[in-house]
């Protein structure tokens, strides 16, 4: 369960976050929809952890896991070192990680030695290897072509399903939401607001 009750979020001078209450419990998919610059990423960061100079009280579970636009893999460690150095999982678990997302086999390999796909294959990987109550998921399937999307949208499904962490997931692809989403929420305006529904 991810509770968070923002009064205020600002850069500078710039309040891009106003007052809001957000509230996830386990098996949920909050999925967030909103114009670009609306402050979604902006939120995530702070659910995440990430971002911390916000005005406002929220209870976060300790293990919480992101997936970004980028895959961000450190490109000088091989695939499953990305797996085992920021979750700590052991290499049979991450491992078994790999051959989940259907790339077994790959440990070994370079991040630039891969697709796009692949390396959001790792991304997901990566997160449910950290066994997280809060997952978070930013965009996460930018930039493949629909064919790839459908793939990885099954395959994330499958994987919440199992592992019933909280999720919330900031998307522009209806396509996403309409898979992924069991509650729905429009960032909007300046200070953004969260409307439900
Ligand atoms: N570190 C920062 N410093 C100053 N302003 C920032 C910073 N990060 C984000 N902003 C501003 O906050 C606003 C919200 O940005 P954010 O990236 O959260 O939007 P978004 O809804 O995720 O957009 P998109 O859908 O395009 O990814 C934007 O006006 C952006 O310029």
């Amino acid at each position: 369960m991810i509770a968070l009750d923002l009064q205020e979020k600002r850069f500078g001078s710039t309040v891009v976050l106003g007052a809001l209450n957000l509230r996830v419990a386990g098996g949920e998919v909050l999925g967030i929809e909103g114009p670009s610059g609306s402050g979604k990423s902006t939120l995530l960061r702070i659910l995440a952890g990430v971002d911390t100079r916000f005005r406002g009280e929220m209870q976060a579970p300790s293990r919480r896991a992101m997936v970004f636009q980028e895959p961000n893999l450190m490109p000088w460690r091989r695939v499953l070192d990305n797996i085992i150095l920021p979750t700590g999982a052991d290499e049979g678990t991450a491992e078994a990680w790999l051959a989940r997302v259907g790339l077994a086999g790959y440990g070994a390999h370079w991040p630039g030695q891969l697709s796009l796909g692949q390396a959001r294959r790792v991304g997901l990987a990566r997160a449910f290897a950290a066994r997280p109550d809060l997952l978070i998921l930013d965009e996460p399937f930018v930039s493949l072509d629909a064919g790839r999307v459908e793939e990885l949208l099954d395959l994330t499904a499958e994987l919440i399903a199992e592992t019933k962490p909280a999720v919330v997931l900031a998307s522009h692809a209806p396509q996403e939401l309409d898979r992924l989403a069991t509650r729905r929420a429009r960032l909007t305006g300046r200070p953004a607001r969260l409307s439900e529904g």
